[in-house]
């Protein structure tokens, strides 16, 4: 297996002087082409933070992270936001679709932003593997959450990105609803070989990956490999995150 993503010593601190806070601290860790890592630990404990700068939407203050072998630190503004458009996806808590737009619109949206080619074939695939496949022509407003997340996925899917990541995708969806996303997500690592990358709050979600990462107070403190939901859990406790 190749790495999809490589941090070395990556520290975050946010402010200065006092009211400084260390939000990752000499965080180092690889994460495997075509693997489903889960990222879990205590509120504050530097999920969102590790999230943004492993996709480079935020810097580390110092550190190195390399998406396939390219170093992001040191990127000018323009060349980031081409590098993410182009290599990497993103599926947030909020769906963030254009509601004006129809579903394949929205999913089109990364390739006409970037001036790409349409491969009608793999967008059709795309959408039928989220299970949109006649909804292709409907709006947002016309769809459940759940969909909505689907057409999300499809849209972070479009242009064949290296990483998937997800922060909280399944956050606002019911339970059996955020299973089906789950299970989606899984199915494109076993199907595609698609590399995942999520943070999440939730035991359950956090099995459907290979690897669960605990962060705790701006470090990596454990992995857990073929995790289960008891005992992800068990692990988030002795953290200290349900007490
Ligand atoms: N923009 C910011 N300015 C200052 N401090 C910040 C900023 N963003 C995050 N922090 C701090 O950095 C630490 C880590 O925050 P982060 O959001 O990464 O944690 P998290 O594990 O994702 O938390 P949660 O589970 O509550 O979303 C926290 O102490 C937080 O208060």
């Amino acid at each position: 297996m190749s790495d999809a993503v490589v941090m070395t010593s990556v520290s975050k601190v946010y402010g200065r002087g006092g009211g400084a806070v260390a939000a990752l601290r000499e965080v180092s860790v690889t994460l495997p082409s075509g693997g489903f890592t889960a990222v879990m630990g205590p509120s504050g404990s530097g999920k969102s933070t590790f999230l943004h700068c492993a996709a480079g939407l935020d810097r580390p203050t110092s550190g190195s992270v390399r998406l396939g072998g390219t170093e992001l630190s040191g990127m000018g503004e323009t060349a980031l936001t081409e590098l993410r458009r182009e290599r990497i996806g993103f599926v947030f808590q909020a769906y963030n679709l254009v509601p004006s737009l129809t579903v394949e619109q929205n999913v089109l949206l990364p390739l006409k932003l970037g001036r790409a080619k349409v491969d009608r074939e793999w967008l059709a695939e795309v959408l039928r593997r989220v299970g949109l496949g006649d909804r292709a022509r409907h709006r947002p407003a016309e769809l459940s959450g759940g969909q909505q997340q689907r057409v999300a996925l499809a849209r972070a899917l479009v242009t064949r990105p290296e990483v998937v990541f997800g922060d909280e995708p399944t956050g606002a969806l019911d339970t059996m609803t955020a299973r089906d996303v789950l299970s989606l997500l899984r199915e494109t690592v076993d199907a595609l070989g698609q590399t995942v990358v999520m943070v999440t709050h939730d035991p359950v979600a956090a099995s459907y990956a290979d690897t669960v990462l605990f962060l705790a107070d701006g470090r990596i403190v454990d992995a857990l490999p073929a995790p289960t939901p008891a005992a992800v859990a068990d692990r988030m406790t002795r953290l200290g995150a349900y007490a």
